[in-house]
């Protein structure tokens, strides 16, 4: 059976003024300003002035200073066409560098004002970004991997979009998904009921990632790291049975290989390295093996910054880069993600490469404190962006807008390339009102043996 996409919103263009979207924005915004003091952004950080700017519902931002490399590119013009949010090719001080063995004729962007961040639009051909769609929401998004939902719900072994597509294609019921705590006792119980156990710390909620600040791990601090108790999180009391083509939008984070703890914003080494999918190590290696570092960091860039033990060894890192951690996001288009720092991984230099899926984004980078100003760039569907080096692999950065109808038209439709399967409809309707980060990490430098830190901390 073919599923197809259902209409989206009928609610209108939020830059239309006589657009019930507008209206409604309007509306809220005069609300919330009804009683706010003047001059309270006199305190904001340079970053978070640009996050507020991009927030704001009512008017929506200006984007013209925002990069958008597409927005001049005569072979995306199908994808900048859709919806009103457009940026400017020259709204940023960035340079172009050709890649390395590049039949696309694509291109990459360095950036005078972060050391070591390129931007590779349309680095994802059209058919990988479809491939990963699946991989991410079918194969990814369900156990072993964790999600933010597992803490709280029971979710069902096939994963829970597995169990959406069945209930799509009409072969079962939309059932209702129960939430752990009514099975498990709650963690005061469980601790009386045995006083050596560990208290389970207290989950997130489902909902956006809350951030909170941790210590920059490094290989000097490892050992303290690794030791530090990682306990479990506690399923929230409050939730109730939902069904399951409700909880699919509040799906957030999968984790990818070595286990992240959120309770400690630190990786649970004890648990062993999680795996990486091929697909996802082939299109990271793919970046970091095309980008010409020497265009990058050559003459001398950046190094005067603290590059750590191994000094400024970009020039390996086609050989030694090895991602093996790291989060898929899926946001829905009212989600943000605040600025923050990625620190929890030993390496603090070795890239980090990001590739944006479905609905565009303004993504900000900034540098290594929120006094920084940040860099804005709009994110588009097959888009990359790899974060290296002191300056930036550790900038301060994050996602402030989610832009709603920009879609773009090769991910909807059928499939043309004939491998797909008659499903697609289920996940074009999803991406409609999504946008899929998948954020690709290293977490131990060149040469750090993990099992043999493990060993000798445990062996006095
Ligand atoms: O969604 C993005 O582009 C960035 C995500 C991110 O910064 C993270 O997962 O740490
Ligand atoms: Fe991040």
């Amino acid at each position: 059976m073919t599923v197809t996409a259902q209409a989206t919103s009928s609610s209108g263009d939020i830059h239309d003024p006589t657009s019930a979207a507008y209206k409604k924005a309007r509306r809220k915004y005069l609300k919330s300003t009804r009683n706010r003091p003047g001059h309270v952004d006199a305190e904001w950080t340079p970053f978070r002035a640009a996050e507020k700017k991009y927030k704001a519902r009512f008017p929506p931002p200006d984007l013209s200073d925002v990069l958008d490399i597409a927005s001049t590119d005569h072979t995306r013009a199908a994808e900048t066409s859709k919806g009103r949010w457009k940026g400017r090719a020259d709204a940023v001080d960035c340079t172009e560098i050709p890649l390395r063995e590049n039949e696309g004729g694509r291109k990459a962007y360095v950036f005078p004002s972060t050391p070591g961040l390129v931007y590779l639009p349309s680095f994802v051909p059209h058919n990988e970004q479809r491939q990963l769609v699946r991989w991410a929401l079918r194969d990814h998004a369900r156990l072993p991997n964790e999600t933010n939902l597992d803490t709280h719900y029971v979710l069902p072994p096939e994963g829970l979009w597995n169990q959406y597509l069945r209930v799509r294609k009409g072969e079962c019921e939309d059932a209702e998904i129960l939430p752990r705590a009514f099975l498990q006792p709650t963690s005061a119980t469980a601790s009386d009921a045995s006083a050596a156990q560990p208290k389970a710390a207290d989950a997130e909620p489902p909902g956006p990632r809350k951030l909170v600040a941790n210590e920059a791990a490094s290989p000097g601090n490892y050992k303290s790291l690794a030791n530090t108790p990682k306990l479990p999180a506690a399923p929230s009391q409050s939730v109730r049975p939902i069904l399951t083509s409700n909880l699919v939008p509040k799906l957030r984070w999968a984790n990818i290989g070595w286990y992240y703890h959120w309770g400690t914003k630190q990786y649970d080494f004890s648990r062993g390295p999680g795996e990486i999918a091929d697909l996802v190590r082939g299109v990271c290696r793919r970046a970091v093996e095309q980008i010409p570092w020497e265009e990058v960091f050559g003459d001398g860039v950046g190094d005067e910054m603290d590059w750590g033990e191994t000094g400024p060894d970009w020039a390996y890192w086609k050989e030694t880069y090895e991602p093996d951690a790291g989060i898929v996001n899926f946001y829905q288009t009212k989600d943000t993600l605040m600025a923050h720092a990625d620190r929890s991984e030993i390496c603090a230099t070795s890239p980090l490469v990001s590739i944006s899926l479905g609905c565009a984004a303004v993504f900000l980078i900034g540098g290594l404190t929120r006094d920084d100003p940040p860099t804005p760039i709009l994110l588009r569907s097959g888009d990359a962006v790899v974060m290296s080096g002191p300056a930036c692999r550790r900038a301060y950065h994050g996602v402030p807008r989610i832009l709603e109808g920009t879609l773009p038209p090769h991910l909807e439709g059928p499939n043309v390339w004939g491998s797909d399967e008659d499903d697609w409809g289920v996940y074009e309707e999803y991406l409609c009102g999504t946008r899929i980060n998948v954020n690709v990490r290293q977490v131990f430098p060149k040469g750090f043996d993990p099992v043999l830190y493990w060993t000798q901390q445990n062996e006095v």
